[in-house]
């Protein structure tokens, strides 16, 4: 098994109390109120933002070319899939990038990147920022393809265009060049440093799961 196999089984409890959520059980049956899906997409938006400060601390540890075309390739999946359905969303709601960034995060949200920056800033290079952005990565594959088997219906609903994107196959592919470049960096990593690599990893994923238990209730400083 590779280290990230055993990450992703230690914390498979996690993302299926994720996929469980109530914000992600109604999504998946197309009865999710779209007021917190609104408020949803609103604080992903300003996560996404603080996402890519996490690869700014990587890039100034960077040892070699490798670390950064990954980071580059997190942050282009970002800014164009993702990026563009976000704002697709956003536009339907009469909100867009700029309107919104005044926003604060919740504190659920705050609490995630704060716990992402300070890996990636205070580790010692890109075994720890990789820890960081992997449960991002990986569990929405995981937590997607099982709600669209649930829910194959999902796709006549509003949500389908997010669900969608994490359920493509070139998602997948992505999802596992990432897998694959950090088992490599994390292959002679001593049993301390791997111990740590756990602990963020498992730190967030918990935080994963509170981001889903913040946006069932919508925020209340929307237009
Ligand atoms: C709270 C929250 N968690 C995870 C994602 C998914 N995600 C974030 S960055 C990224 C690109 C590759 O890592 C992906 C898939 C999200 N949008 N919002």
């Amino acid at each position: 098994m590779t280290f990230t196999q055993e990450l992703i089984e230690k914390n498979l409890s996690v993302w299926q109390q994720c996929l469980d959520s109530p914000f992600l059980q109604q999504l998946g049956a197309g009865t999710l109120d779209e007021a917190c899906f609104k408020g949803y997409i609103v604080d992903d938006s300003l996560y996404l933002r603080e996402y890519a400060k996490v690869f700014a601390w990587g890039m100034t540890k960077a040892e070699d070319l490798d670390a950064i075309r990954t980071y580059y390739s997190l942050l282009s999946f970002v800014n164009e899939g993702e990026g563009a359905t976000r704002l697709v969303y956003l536009n339907r709601y009469g909100l867009d990038d700029h309107s919104i960034q005044h926003l604060p995060q919740r504190p659920e949200n705050l609490a995630y990147t704060g716990c992402m920056i300070k890996a990636a800033r205070d580790g010692k290079g890109a075994p720890e920022c990789m820890m960081a952005c992997l449960p991002c990565m990986v569990s929405y594959q995981w937590i997607f393809q099982r709600l669209l088997q649930q829910y194959p219906n999902v796709r006549e609903t509003p949500f389908w265009p997010l669900v969608r994107d994490y359920t493509s196959q070139s998602y997948e592919q992505a999802c596992q060049s990432w897998l694959a470049y950090t088992d490599r960096i994390c292959q002679d990593l001593d049993a301390e440093r791997k111990a740590q690599c756990s602990e963020i990893f498992r730190e967030c994923s918990l935080h994963e799961l509170h981001f889903w238990e913040m946006s069932l209730q919508p925020r209340t400083d929307l237009p």
